[in-house]
């Protein structure tokens, strides 16, 4: 186990170290941050490599290089013995005079001494050979068997970085031993054919003949930029050829390495190498093998998306499919003629961007893509002090965005640290940089990642060496925990043109591959990006014939595609309108149905609602003057014969009597007094009273029995005015129907006039149905401008839809008006 003696266990030492270092560009920033832990990464500090039953978890290797002195640095006193190498794992380091460490303890705070733990240390004596074999065989091992690898070169300017991952022709570094070996072990078993390209992330792309034709031309293309290149070395200032360390004229031919050994069940597999190569630079993905805007000089930067299982991966990144080494290293001499690189007071030629030389190797068995494994180097650019470089303006610039990637990097460093030691909150800031996004899924299991920290012994940056020591000696408590490979990452994702799977369930979908290889040639603008500016007139000629010939034919089809889609679409659409009118149709026909099913209860209710009433009001009338019949027929009879008596004896007291005047009760008293002596009268006048009483009575009944009609006379006419109230609810419910009605046969007419429209839309269908015949029988016959056949084309593919017959649809789709929006 490696030990450090500094105490490096709070995250801010890291932080510390990396934002001294950009100090005077950035303020610091906090790096813990609540948010969801990082479930890949383990808990258990764990120090040695160890396979436990399910993923493989492995401590983050660290090694570290050390550059010799320049004569240069020699002459300027350099030479202060401020590192010491103990042994092959450890490294002391002594503040000089003058650092800043050094005054820090002299004034007690921090220490003058500082003693750091490495996986390997490579002395100033040790060879590029030795460094390979110490660090990138293994990854490279385990690329050859299927396992993803990232190794980056980490320290500050000038410390040997890129020497350590290129080397020089003389001398190769680990990238050109890499590919060697590479090559080396699949050495007759390539798969020839390139139908079979990286896509997005971690998928595979069958090509189509079309594309592949593309794709060689693009390799010829790039290939013949570094004939150019030879020919005119010095075209670019920002070319490497200067340094000492360029890999311009790089070559393998130094390198001798055994072919590794295969096993017997390899042996029917084949492999197929793409490389890829760009750069991180002011923040921007730009990829080194696409050449430049030759008008513009200006290079498009790209986009880094994410897979669908959160793996990073740089969007449109040109993938070149190379054969041996050889080719591979033309690839890299084209990457390093674009590569930001500047001169620096620290270093003559500087590299100013981070960059990552990718290769992804396809396992081939038939047709079938059995895996695809990766194997990135990563040259970060050398982290700086803005005062001490003496930097200005771009370079500035450059730098700041240099050491906020770096920072990024330190602060996912800590946090995967500080995962492991146990704190599951920490929040890992793999997106707060380029850099970091693209390093996430290595850090999260998808493979092993390894770091060279490079450094110089010059006592003049001793201060910053002694800050990317401590990021090392951080970097080297992560513990990586390898997922295991499951068959379905081990088989890749196979698309084809389109992007769309060929793979279902693991068999290969021959109909898919079938129906997109037989397409017709279509052009490709995404694929064409290359400059072909530099190829023989004759060629260009024949290219720009065929691109034209294409360039029509994809027209026409265009158009006709178009045209069945306008169809459809209108089809569709009035279909969507019949359909939606018919609905309503329906509604309105049951809502109308409901209404007048609810008028109509609701005037029975009324009805016999009235009728009830009526019936209560006559019952209870009824119950309150019953006479049983019998009674009032015998009072009635009574009455009568009372009636006639007292008639009889009125008249005959009118006739006989002696009294003039007719009876009356006033006269009664002195009827009396004047006849109390005559009996007959005292019974007669008896009878009378009494005959008066009841004929009072009878009245006072008939006066009763008349209010009482007066009340029921009333009592029916407000039952009426009830009946008035209910017809005139009816009426405007009526009319609410009748309203409904009136709406559903405008409805009825706007649908006719909809079908009209459609006729009239179909008769243009016709017309440019019979125009495009037309043309299609003749298209040679409509000369063109020869202003030059590239102009032509970019015409044509600047404003693909402005021919006769697309702006006579666009006119005939402005002035149909059912395609317009109506109000309702
Ligand atoms: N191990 C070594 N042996 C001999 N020369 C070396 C060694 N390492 C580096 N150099 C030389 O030191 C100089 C600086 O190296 P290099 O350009 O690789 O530094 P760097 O860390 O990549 O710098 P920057 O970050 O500025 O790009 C080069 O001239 C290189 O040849």
């Amino acid at each position: 186990m490696m030990t450090t003696v500094i105490d490096l266990t709070h995250d801010g030492n890291i932080l510390e170290a990396m934002e001294s270092t950009c100090n005077d560009l950035h303020a610091c920033e906090p790096c813990r941050k609540d948010l969801p832990e990082l479930s890949s990464i383990s808990s258990i500090a764990s120090v040695q490599s160890e396979v436990l039953d399910g993923p493989e978890q492995q401590q983050l290797r660290v090694y570290l290089r050390v550059r010799p002195f320049s004569n240069a640095e020699l002459n300027s006193g350099e030479d202060q013995g401020c590192i010491v190498l103990e042994d092959s794992e450890t490294a002391v380091l002594h503040a000089p005079k003058g650092s800043a460490s050094m005054k820090n303890s002299e004034k007690g705070i921090g220490q003058s001494m500082y003693k750091f733990s490495f996986t390997q240390i490579f002395g100033s004596e040790v060879g590029q050979a030795e460094v390979f074999d110490g660090t990138v065989r293994s990854p490279v091992q385990d690329f050859l068997q299927g396992k993803n690898s990232l190794l980056f070169s980490y320290g500050v300017t000038n410390a040997g970085k890129t020497h350590t991952i290129q080397g020089s022709a003389k001398d190769p570094g680990i990238l050109p031993r890499a590919l060697d070996i590479v090559f080396r072990h699949i050495s007759g078993r390539q798969y020839a054919l390139m139908d079979l390209r990286p896509y997005l992330g971690s998928s595979v792309q069958r090509l189509d003949a079309d594309q592949l034709k593309t794709e060689k031309l693009q390799k010829a293309v790039l290939f013949s930029l570094l004939r150019e290149s030879d020919a005119e070395p010095q075209r670019t200032s920002r070319s490497r050829s200067s340094s000492s360390s360029s890999v311009s004229s790089l070559c393998f031919s130094g390198i001798s390495y055994d072919q590794t050994e295969s096993s017997a069940e390899d042996l029917h597999v084949q492999y197929c190498v793409w490389v890829a190569y760009y750069e991180i630079y002011n923040e921007q993905v730009y990829d080194l093998l696409l050449p430049q805007n030759s008008k513009t000089k200006k290079r498009s930067s790209l986009r880094v998306c994410d897979e669908s299982n959160g793996n990073s991966y740089v969007r449109d990144l040109r993938w070149v499919n190379i054969h041996n080494s050889d080719e591979a290293c033309r690839v890299l001499r084209v990457g390093n003629k674009n590569r930001s690189a500047a001169s620096t007071k620290m270093n003559q030629s500087s590299s100013r961007s981070h960059s990552i030389f990718t290769m992804k190797l396809l396992r081939i068995d038939g047709t079938d893509v059995q895996g695809i494994s990766e194997l990135s180097l990563c040259d970060l650019a050398g982290s700086e002090r803005c005062n001490k470089t003496k930097t200005f303006g771009e370079r500035l610039k450059e730098a700041g965005n240099i050491n906020t990637s770096l920072l990024t990097l330190g602060k996912c460093i800590a946090a995967l640290r500080s995962h492991n030691n146990g704190v599951k909150s920490s929040y890992v800031p793999f997106r707060e940089s380029k850099l970091t996004r693209l390093f996430q899924g290595v850090f999260c299991g998808r493979g092993k990642a390894f770091m060279i920290v490079n450094i110089n012994q010059c006592a003049s940056t001793y201060d910053e060496t002694l800050n990317v020591m401590k990021f090392s000696a951080v970097a080297q408590q992560v513990v990586q925990v390898l997922q295991p490979r499951s068959l379905e990452s081990l088989a890749p994702r196979l698309v084809g043109r389109d992007g769309k799977p060929l793979v279902k369930n693991g068999v290969i979908d021959q109909q898919a591959v079938d129906d997109y290889l037989s397409e017709e040639e279509l052009l490709d603008g995404a694929d064409d990006e290359a400059d072909m500016s530099i190829l023989p007139q004759e060629e260009l000629l024949g290219i720009i014939e065929t691109l034209r010939t294409k360039l029509l034919a994809e027209r026409r089809k265009n158009l006709v595609q178009e045209i069945q889609i306008r169809k459809e679409m209108g089809d569709a659409m009035l279909q969507q309108l019949m359909d939606s009118e018919e609905q309503h149709s329906r509604q309105m026909a049951l809502l109308k149905q409901g209404y007048e099913e609810k008028l109509d209860n609701t005037f029975e209710l009324y009805k016999d609602a009235l009728k009830e009433h009526a019936y209560q009001c006559a019952v209870e009338r009824l119950e309150e003057d019953y006479i049983p019949i019998e009674e009032y027929n015998t009072a009635q009879k009574e009455l009568k014969t009372r009636l006639s008596e007292v008639e009889e004896k009125l008249r005959r007291s009118e006739s006989g009597s002696t009294l003039g005047s007719p009876f009356s009760p006033t006269q009664e008293c002195s009827t009396q007094t004047v006849h109390a002596e005559s009996p007959a009268q005292d019974a007669d006048a008896e009878r009378s009273k009494r005959l008066y009483r009841e004929k009072c009575a009878v009245e006072k009944l008939c006066c009763e029995k008349q209010e009482l009609i007066v009340a029921l006379e009333s009592r029916i006419s407000e039952l009426n005015d009830t009946l008035q109230e209910a017809g005139e609810s009816y009426m405007e419910k009526l009319s609410l129907v009748q309203t409904l009605q009136n709406k559903l046969t405008y409805q009825e007419r706007e649908t006719e006039h909809l079908q009209s429209d459609v006729t009239e839309k179909e008769a243009v269908l016709t017309s440019l149905r019979e125009e495009l015949a037309k043309l299609s029988q003749a298209p040679e016959e409509t000369p063109r401008p020869r202003r030059g056949l590239l102009a032509n084309i970019k015409d044509s593919v600047s404003s693909p839809r402005s021919g006769t017959l697309c702006r006579t649809l666009k006119r005939s789709v402005r002035t149909t008006p059912s395609l317009k929006k109506k109000p309702v």
